[in-house]
């Protein structure tokens, strides 16, 4: 802004403000998000603020993953003729980061001792994680379907139940790298003429470049998916040893169970096939 007496002064100039004015708080909607964190222990236990913190977070970097996993997917839906899978590779990167925080962040919840936890665990029963419908959503869309856990929630609202429902339905990401797969001439009939298609993509990789990295950032997506299972049993055993979960399952014993899961088994043999 120019003053009278020619010299340049410094000042808040507004652009872009039209109609009601913006604010951060307003934007970001923190009256509610702050208004989110309700404890259920009373006393109020001193670590459950933590505890519900963490979880709400996963819950937002759960629903920004799903968004680029979506997007990703629609693009190799699209095929190499769709001109669109370097995007899908730019997006798929992103959320290899967002993973690898999910993973990290294991570390600010381990800082609660078992007796803090204890102090409130038995008020949250029969809620557990079990019950995250956007942590399903992700697995189904990933490549990994099983409608007997949709069976298994209990609690869930009719809109919960339709979205879990519309991803037992929709392509997964496996779907949509097979449609690449057949977009550049090589056959996804079968598991059979998918490992053969990969090992041609693995060994002319000046030809399939594109689709290789493809293949690669789902290795890492199923991989990272893979550390996070590996990461909460272990800070659950940390937490409650072999006691039976507030979700009503064996515990650690059930999580254990769920570490050899792959979303992508194929690209895995495909390792022992080069
Ligand atoms: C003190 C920390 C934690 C403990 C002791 C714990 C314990 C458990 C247990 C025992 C289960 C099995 C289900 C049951 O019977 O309850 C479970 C499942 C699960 N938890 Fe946690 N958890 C903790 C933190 C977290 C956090 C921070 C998340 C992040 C969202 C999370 C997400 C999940 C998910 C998604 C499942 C279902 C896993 C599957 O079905 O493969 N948990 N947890
Ligand atoms: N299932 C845990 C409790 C728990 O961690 C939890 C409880 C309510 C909502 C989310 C949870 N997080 C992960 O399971 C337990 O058995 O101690």
């Amino acid at each position: 802004m120019s003053g009278d007496d020619g010299q340049t002064t410094e000042s808040f100039v507004s652009f872009g403000e039209q109609g009601a004015q913006l604010t951060y708080g307003s934007y970001l909607r923190l009256p509610d998000l702050l208004d989110s964190q309700h404890l259920e222990s009373d006393p109020p236990a001193h670590d459950e603020l933590l505890f519900i913190t963490i979880h709400q977070v996963y819950e937002l970097w759960f629903k920004q993953l799903l968004h680029e996993v979506t997007a990703a997917r629609d693009a190799m839906l699209a095929g190499a003729e769709g001109g669109r899978l370097w995007w899908a590779q730019h997006l798929l990167a992103r959320v290899h980061v967002i993973e690898r925080v999910l993973v990290q962040q294991v570390d600010v919840l381990e800082t609660m001792t078992p007796q803090d936890f204890l102090e409130f665990r038995q008020r949250l029963a029969p809620a557990s994680g079990f019950q995250s419908v956007q942590f399903r959503e992700l697995e189904f869309l990933s490549g990994a379907k099983d409608p007997s856990y949709v069976r298994r929630f209990r609690g869930l609202t009719e809109a919960e139940e339709e979205r879990l429902a519309e991803r037992l339905e929709e392509p997964t990401l496996w779907d949509a790298f097979l449609a690449v797969l057949r977009s550049v001439g090589l056959p996804a009939g079968s598991d059979e003429e998918v490992s053969a298609s990969m090992r041609t993509v693995a060994h002319d990789r000046d030809q399939h470049a594109a689709v290789w990295a493809l293949a690669e950032a789902l290795l890492q997506h199923d991989e990272l998916a893979a550390s996070w299972r590996a990461r909460h049993v272990v800070m659950v055993e940390r937490m409650i040893g072999s006691k039976s979960g507030t979700g009503g399952s064996s515990g650690s014993t059930y999580l254990r169970s769920r570490l050899p899961l792959q979303y992508y088994p194929l690209l895995w043999d495909l390792r022992s096939e080069l």
